[in-house]
């Protein structure tokens, strides 16, 4: 069996044009969303994915306010710049690019943000709207994901799914996302404390690898059949992305999502659905 492929950039590229529509309406009612994003430090990999981010909103027809600040900023300056954007009525959401330098208190950042204008759903307060099954932005990794596999036809009700990976923004969320009653999945989780790692992932119909460790699933590992997403970003010497999932997957696998191509433009398009989701109930008020 060779696996089809889950494309994130074709499935990226459909979301984007939905959403050129519905901006084009917001714009008609005299709301324009806007995106803010901050980011710390010169990480030329997060600096990559804001620049996208940026990119994907010109697209659309979202406004761009961009704030960068050096790797040497401190927490009161970060958070001076989270207050401003909290209180900036042209931003009606915005992210923290993750991880912040080292030093610097993550939550203490993330819980000062205005959860009604948190485009990522990291919030603690939108994670707890999660938890107790309110509405809320959704992470966007997490629902990249499980929009990978409805748009692909893959079934996710009933589907043993294992999840590799405890990080805050794929590995927690991803499980509270797959236990909801609309996708009703089991899900197990494992991470660098699970015993037996290739027993779960044998019993798995669907597989979302994000432990970031490169090529940790192997072929010998995964059900034939199955669904394998790729969220792993590890870089070899020449600075090419290597993922979670070893190539010989393919050959066992139903499904797997390409690395890159995958996941990442997922990631992108649902912060976009989150922004435009935000200003359209900004519009309704
Ligand atoms: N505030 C956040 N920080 C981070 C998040 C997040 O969701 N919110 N996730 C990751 C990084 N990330 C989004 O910010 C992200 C990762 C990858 C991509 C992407 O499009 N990747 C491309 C490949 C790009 C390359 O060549 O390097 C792909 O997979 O095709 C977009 C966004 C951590 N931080």
């Amino acid at each position: 069996m060779t696996a089809q492929i889950l494309d994130g950039k074709a499935t990226a590229a459909a979301i984007k044009s939905e959403l050129t529509a519905r901006v084009a309406a917001l714009k008609e009612k005299g709301v324009t969303p806007g995106l803010g994003t901050i980011l710390v430090g010169e990480d030329p990999g997060s600096q990559k994915y804001v620049a996208g981010k940026h990119r994907d909103c010109a697209q659309v027809g979202i406004a761009s306010i961009q704030r960068e600040l050096p790797a040497t900023a401190t927490q009161e300056e970060i958070e001076a710049v989270v207050r401003e954007l909290n209180e900036d009525p042209a931003c009606t959401g915005y992210i923290v690019q993750l991880p912040l330098p080292r030093g610097i208190d993550e939550n203490r950042i993330l819980e000062l943000m205005d959860p009604e204008k948190d485009a990522d759903g990291l919030h603690p307060m939108n994670l707890g709207r999660l938890v107790l099954n309110e509405p809320a932005p959704l992470p966007c990794t997490p629902n990249g994901i499980l929009t990978l596999l409805r748009r692909h036809g893959v079934e996710i009700k009933g589907a043993e799914v294992v999840v590799v990976g405890r990080g805050v923004t794929i590995g927690r969320p991803m499980p509270l996302l797959l236990t909801r009653r609309s996708e009703n999945a089991t899900v197990t989780q494992c991470h660098t404390g699970t015993r037996d790692l290739s027993a779960h992932l044998k019993r798995a119909d669907i597989i979302v690898a994000a432990a970031g460790s490169p090529h940790l699933v192997r072929g010998e590992d995964v059900k034939p059949g199955a669904a394998v997403l790729d969220v792993g970003v590890s870089r070899n010497a020449e600075g090419k992305i290597v993922g979670d999932v070893h190539p010989d997957v393919a050959e066992v696998a139903a499904w797997i999502s390409p690395n890159p191509g995958g996941v990442g433009p997922m990631t992108r398009a649902q912060l976009l659905v989150n922004v435009v989701e935000a200003a359209e109930r900004s519009a309704g008020r």
